[in-house]
């Protein structure tokens, strides 16, 4: 069966921790937004047939955006957490979909990492992932004593993360219903008993999250361009 590859795009935040006097998908590099440059990688591939945005209620900044009338994007609106707003863009999709989620806030993703992750078809589905690079520390509850984990098996999960729609959808709901703390797509599918593969990708494919990712994110984005 052909699948139909279908990107989700939460950009339904309101960027708290950046501290900024707008959603931080809103603010610019370069002249465009930061949802303008993590758009156009998924605009400009042929091999996705929609794009699905969830953005909030309130939202004001998204339709005086050019791409707003763009006959391959849909929108949606988000919900109380990320996982809430990718279950609603998740509703109208289909048995032969597979949804591609990335975060709006991941403006630095390059092509070569998108065609690594667009080569699984196992439906358990795959994450991309960048290796944990430094020594890392565990806490107890509300102290600051360390215990070093064993970084050898320790990756970040970034997105895009790939898998077969309804499942996903089924694997939200059945979270949210259980209370899980859903931070991503995989910690749900692994919920309900899948086994997502890990993709190694790239590090500078940040999340632009504090306020100093925003200088990182605009040095990544002029380094090269986002089709290497
Ligand atoms: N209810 C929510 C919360 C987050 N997101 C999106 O999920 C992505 C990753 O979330 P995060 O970096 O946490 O963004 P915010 O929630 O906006 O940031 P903060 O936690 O600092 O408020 C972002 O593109 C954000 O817009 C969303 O669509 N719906
Ligand atoms: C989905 C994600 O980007 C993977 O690392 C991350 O979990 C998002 O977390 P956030 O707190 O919603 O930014």
């Amino acid at each position: 069966m052909t699948r139909n590859i279908v990107a989700i795009i939460p950009a339904s935040g309101v960027g708290s921790r950046m501290q900024s006097q707008l959603p931080k998908q809103y603010l610019k590099i370069q002249a465009k937004t930061i949802l303008e440059h993590t758009l156009s990688l998924f605009i400009d591939d042929a091999r996705i047939s929609k794009i699905i945005i969830a953005i909030s209620e309130n939202d004001r900044y998204y339709s005086i955006l050019p791409l707003s009338k763009h006959p391959k994007i849909k929108t949606v609106f988000g919900g109380e957490t990320r996982a809430h707003s990718v279950l609603n863009s998740l509703t109208h999709l289909t048995e032969q979909d597979w949804a591609l989620v990335h975060d709006a806030a991941r403006p630095c993703l390059k092509r070569s990492d998108l065609d690594k992750l667009l080569q699984i078809t196992d439906p358990n589905g795959a994450i991309l992932a960048t290796p944990a690079v430094d020594t890392i520390k565990r806490t107890a509850d509300g102290c600051h004593i360390v215990h070093t984990e064993d970084r050898a098996t320790l990756w970040h999960a970034l997105t895009p993360q790939f898998f077969p729609a309804i499942p996903l959808k089924n694997a939200i709901q059945q979270g949210l219903a259980q209370g899980l703390a859903i931070t991503d797509e995989a910690s749900a599918m692994e919920f309900a008993g899948f086994h997502p593969k890990l993709v190694p990708g790239r590090s500078d494919n940040i999340k632009v999250t504090r306020p100093e990712d925003l200088a990182l994110a605009e040095f990544y984005l002029t380094q090269g361009t986002q089709n290497d």
